[in-house]
């Protein structure tokens, strides 16, 4: 992820290229040759670097080998072969880095509402109440309430398998941010409500994993009309854009958090919670 910071010597100026330093992806300067005496951390972002790989092969192990000769300096042939490895940069490397360096500039231009003064600055509290609308804690009082207000044994099963599920997703949100540590866009203001400790990282959004979630969970589990099961649809689709345009991620942080939050329904169906599960946990449980 891109460093916030204002030490980053591509903010002002040169293309953005990430190299990942302390699990944390930085701008670097395309522009700037290879230097030999730098840090290996540097070398390996130098690797992923198209520009730099072009530097490099202008003094290719052939070339080298050639003017190695007249030296006749057997080290300096170990380290042209040392390097022509490294002139392989992987293609998969390379694309990774193009599709970051992609993401975040989109992400930076979609974050029109990330403050009062941004160019659609006067969206920000509509963008607000979808946050709010997809927030952990309106879905989990609302799924317990509905728990204990439902009579009868069908609806007692969807509301606690819901709640498990929201309760799931908390949790696995929070491996990924916590395991993946990618800090959320420069340009967001932290003034979200009622975050966790690992809110601080954006990838992958947790309001997208759970909207994904509901919305297949709700699509599933309840007989809606056409017009609500489209309204549903375009409401999770509404909060993956609030999360960019209020500036909380970059885009492939809500790409990333609907996929995982589709595959999450599949958990909580494999993991289904039936009435016979239950009186056979709650028959365990007493047996003990
Ligand atoms: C306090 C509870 C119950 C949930 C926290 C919900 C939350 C603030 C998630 C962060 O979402 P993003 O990753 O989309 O910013």
């Amino acid at each position: 992820m891109p460093s916030p910071k204002a030490k980053n010597p591509a903010r002002s100026g040169g293309s953005p290229v990430f190299g990942s330093s302390n699990s944390r992806y930085d701008f670097m300067s395309l522009t700037k040759p290879l230097n030999r005496s730098s840090p290996p951390h540097l070398v390996q972002r130098q690797a992923s670097d198209p520009t730099a790989a072009r530097l490099r092969a202008s003094e290719s192990p052939t070339r080298r080998r050639g003017s190695s000769s007249s030296t006749g300096s057997a080290s300096g042939q170990g380290i042209a072969e040392e390097d022509g490895i490294r002139l392989n940069p992987s293609f998969v490397r390379v694309a990774l880095s193009s599709l970051l360096a992609i993401d975040l500039w989109m992400s930076k231009q979609l974050g029109v509402c990330a403050c009062e003064d941004s160019s659609w600055g006067s969206m920000r509290p509509l963008m607000k109440l979808l946050e709010i609308s997809g927030h952990g804690i309106p879905w989990l009082a609302g799924t317990a309430y509905s728990l204990y207000k439902s009579d009868s044994a069908a609806g007692q099963e969807i509301m606690l398998n819901l709640l498990m599920g929201l309760l799931l997703d908390l949790v696995l949100v929070a491996i990924v941010k916590a395991v993946v540590r990618r800090r959320r866009p420069a340009h967001n203001r932290m003034d979200m409500f009622a975050t966790f400790s690992v809110d601080t990282y954006s990838f992958p959004s947790g309001h997208a994993t759970r909207a994904a979630m509901c919305v297949r969970f709700l699509l599933a589990h309840l007989v809606l009309a056409a017009p609500l099961r489209v309204l549903v649809l375009l409401w999770a689709g509404l909060v993956g854009l609030s999360r960019v345009l209020l500036g909380r991620h970059n885009v492939t942080d809500v790409m990333f958090g609907f996929w995982m939050g589709y595959c999450q329904y599949n958990l909580v169906e494999m993991l289904w919670i039936s009435p016979q599960t239950l009186q056979g946990l709650m028959g365990q449980l007493a047996s003990n």
